[in-house]
């Protein structure tokens, strides 16, 4: 099974904080981190470590950190042929408090994959495509064009997007940017997914904030509740989330199944510090 993600690949630098400061407060760094990140990355890692073959089609910097971020891929069984190096790399800051982030990102236009760089990569060969939203909408499109197997989106999807997808998933803020519906209960996931299907995927999944996942497909729904893991920090979550889904649709699960898969990678994640997480052993 060959499963490529289109996205960012980026260095996290994690400050975790007793409170957010107002304007002009100052507050203490109670721990600082600095860690391998970038949705794009830790997807494609979280593929490896679940025993997939998994590339990544991504920019780093033409400099020092772009070189450790893609030996780090590389020592975790990523598929880097497809890294641009340019420019420099992007910065993520992600401040933590009470286990929830907030990221300042420092994103470069050069750091981000454009359409030259999709129509340069292998992608076409995958079983599943995963393309991450946050990149410019041409480089996705130009993805799922290119895209022989499953087209996984994982973010707020235009319409043109979603009529070529298989997938899409999206977290609560995103599903509510995505439907334009209130998201607070799994009968509004559902109500929501349903009208997603008809813009295109076969597949909805959306989340209800601190609840459960929800998957709906034509002939059936799922909810599958949260994990009741500690959270240490919820970087990552949705990345080892989209990770366990994809390598578990392809491989022929039920889309439960596959959530249920889903929800326990995005449990181990959000149970440990950082967006790279351990997935080994998660089958299902
Ligand atoms: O999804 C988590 C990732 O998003 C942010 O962009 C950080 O890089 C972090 O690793």
């Amino acid at each position: 099974m060959r499963i490529a993600v289109v996205g960012q690949i980026a260095r996290d630098l994690v400050l975790v904080v007793p409170e957010v400061p107002d304007a002009s407060g100052t507050v203490p760094v109670l721990e600082r981190r600095e860690l391998l990140g970038g949705k794009g990355a830790n997807t494609a890692v979280g593929v490896a470590r679940l025993g997939a073959s998994a590339a990544l089609v991504g920019v780093v910097g033409d400099d020092e950190v772009g070189r450790h971020l893609v030996d780090q891929l590389r020592a975790d069984g990523v598929d880097t042929s497809d890294v641009a190096r340019r420019g420099r790399s992007a910065l993520i800051v992600d401040v933590v408090c009470d286990g929830h982030w907030r990221y300042l990102q420092d994103l470069p236009d050069s750091s981000l994959v454009n359409e030259a760089d999709v129509n340069a990569s292998g992608l076409a060969g995958a079983d599943a495509v995963v393309v991450q939203l946050q990149q410019p909408a041409e480089a996705a499109l130009a993805a799922i064009r290119r895209a022989d197997g499953l087209v996984v989106l994982d973010g707020v999807a235009s319409d043109e997007q979603l009529a070529s997808a298989g997938v899409v998933r999206a977290d609560h803020k995103e599903g509510e940017e995505l439907t334009g519906r209130r998201i607070s209960s799994a009968d509004d996931a559902v109500k929501a997914g349903r009208e997603l299907l008809e813009r295109g995927p076969s597949l909805a999944v959306l989340e209800v904030k601190g609840e459960a996942n929800v998957l709906v497909w034509s002939s059936g729904d799922a909810v599958v509740p949260l994990t009741e893991e500690d959270v240490v920090d919820t970087t990552g979550g949705g990345d080892a989330f989209v990770a366990a889904l994809t390598f578990a649709l392809v491989r022929g699960d039920h889309p439960h199944d596959a959530g249920r898969l889903a929800v326990a990678a995005a449990g181990r994640a959000v149970g440990h510090a950082g967006g790279r997480t351990d997935l080994t052993g998660l089958r299902g």
